[in-house]
């Protein structure tokens, strides 16, 4: 069995070839002919899937993207190929929702964001939306939900209209890139709606470039009252328009994703659908290749109370991952030249808050507990 993994899958080399001849490719580098004796394809979100790479795969079997988006893989036409296909949905959705906390507690360390007060719009409630619904609720931040597929489908959870979430004090976008059906989010923000956006709202896009229609947020961050604006994604990527990085609060290059965990757990998701594809038992665990937690020793200021101060979460939580490092960087690489590719390559790692044990001293009250276990923390008592 021959397996092609695309080179920035994290230990590509351990999973694949344990299920066969497993060979590597470079980003960028993948050509029809290289799938003449394929029969597993692994590959990130920046290798485009479609009829012109597949169309001379006598042996294929089955393309697994190891990130939760599938906009890059053209889905009908496996289909109608009858290719298997799997994306790593979830994957990746804590790492995410931790990127928009970090954003959350920069605004209110630098910009006044009063946390006990605002609330959070979240669009599209799938894994990366639950996941930052979850983080809120520890944080005791109130957040809506807008997600009209789910709400058609029956999800139990209380949800509101899209109009609705563009009024509350932070839009955060995580939803697919879709460019059909009746709720497809190409341009969901555009220049209409984009108008309605005040300068005391923050908009947040982590999820892609292509869901802001983004010459119409061009225009309107040109205005004196527009939105406050931070983003990891972009339209063209990875020919992104520097206008676009130098109008906005923090910029990232699309790595809102790449915690260490979240792009293992692509990996692992891709592994396991090629063992179950190929009638294979799986024989690696994430456990094989993840390090082991970090500690932390954590005292609470008053142990008490049954709510740590945002002062102290900001601390705790931006000690483990501050989004405005990334953003110092990123415009770094960016003013030199165009380094998009690079900084994304070059990224730093990131461990999820669940790759630490905080170690307390004394009695804490049921409250912090709840809290720091809420947040994903491993806690010891010492
Ligand atoms: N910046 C990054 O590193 C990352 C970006 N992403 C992006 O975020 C997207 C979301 O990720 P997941 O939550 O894992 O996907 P998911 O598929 O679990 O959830 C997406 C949700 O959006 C909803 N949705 C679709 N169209 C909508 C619309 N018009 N309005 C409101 N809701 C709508 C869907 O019903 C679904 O519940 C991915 O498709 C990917 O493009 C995901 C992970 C990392
Ligand atoms: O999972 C997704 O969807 C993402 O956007 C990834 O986090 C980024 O994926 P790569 O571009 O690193 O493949």
């Amino acid at each position: 069995m021959k397996i092609l993994y695309e080179n920035s899958i994290p230990h590509g080399a351990d999973y694949f070839s344990q299920l066969g001849s497993a060979q590597a490719f470079a980003t960028g580098s993948l050509s029809a002919t290289d799938l003449q004796d394929c029969d597993y394809l692994a590959v990130r979100s920046t290798t485009v899937v479609n009829e012109t790479l597949l169309s001379q795969a006598p042996r294929l079997k089955m393309v697994a993207t190891a990130t939760a988006g599938t906009n890059h893989m053209d889905i009908e036409y496996l289909n109608q190929r009858g290719f298997a296909w799997q994306d790593a949905g979830g994957c990746n959705a804590v790492a995410v929702a931790e990127y928009v906390v970090s954003v959350l507690l920069n605004s209110y360390l630098h910009r006044q964001l009063d946390l006990s007060r605002i609330t959070v719009g979240i669009i599209g409630a799938g894994h990366v939306g639950t996941a930052l619904s979850r983080l809120l609720h520890a944080l005791n931040i109130s957040y809506v939900l807008n997600d009209p597929l789910r709400q058609q489908a029956g999800d139990s959870r209380a949800f509101v209209d899209v109009d609705e979430a563009l009024q509350c004090d932070v839009v955060s976008l995580h939803v697919p890139f879709t460019r059909s059906g009746s709720h497809a989010t190409e341009n969901l923000l555009n220049a209409g709606n984009l108008a309605l956006l005040g300068e005391d709202q923050l908009l947040i896009n982590a999820c892609r470039g292509e869901v802001i229609e983004e010459t119409a947020l061009i225009q309107r961050l040109q205005q004196p009252d527009a939105p406050t604006v931070v983003l990891d994604v972009y339209m063209h990527e990875p020919a992104i328009n520097p206008q676009v990085v130098d109008n906005i609060w923090l910029s990232t290059g699309h790595i809102a994703g790449h915690s260490i965990e979240g792009k293992l757990r692509g990996t692992q998701m891709v592994y396991d659908a090629f063992c179950a594809h190929a009638n294979r038992p799986s024989e690696l665990e994430l456990e094989d290749f993840l390090a082991a937690p970090l500690p932390i020793d954590f005292t609470p200021e008053d142990p008490s109370v049954e709510a740590l101060s945002y002062s102290q979460l900001s601390r705790l939580l931006l000690s483990i991952y501050d989004v405005r490092e990334d953003d110092g960087l990123f415009r770094q690489m960016m003013a030199k030249s165009n380094q998009f590719a690079e900084f994304r390559k070059a990224y730093r790692v990131r461990r999820e808050f669940n790759a630490y044990t905080l170690r307390l001293s004394g009695m804490v009250s049921e409250g912090i507990l709840r809290q720091l276990t809420g947040l994903g923390f491993i806690l010891e008592t010492i």
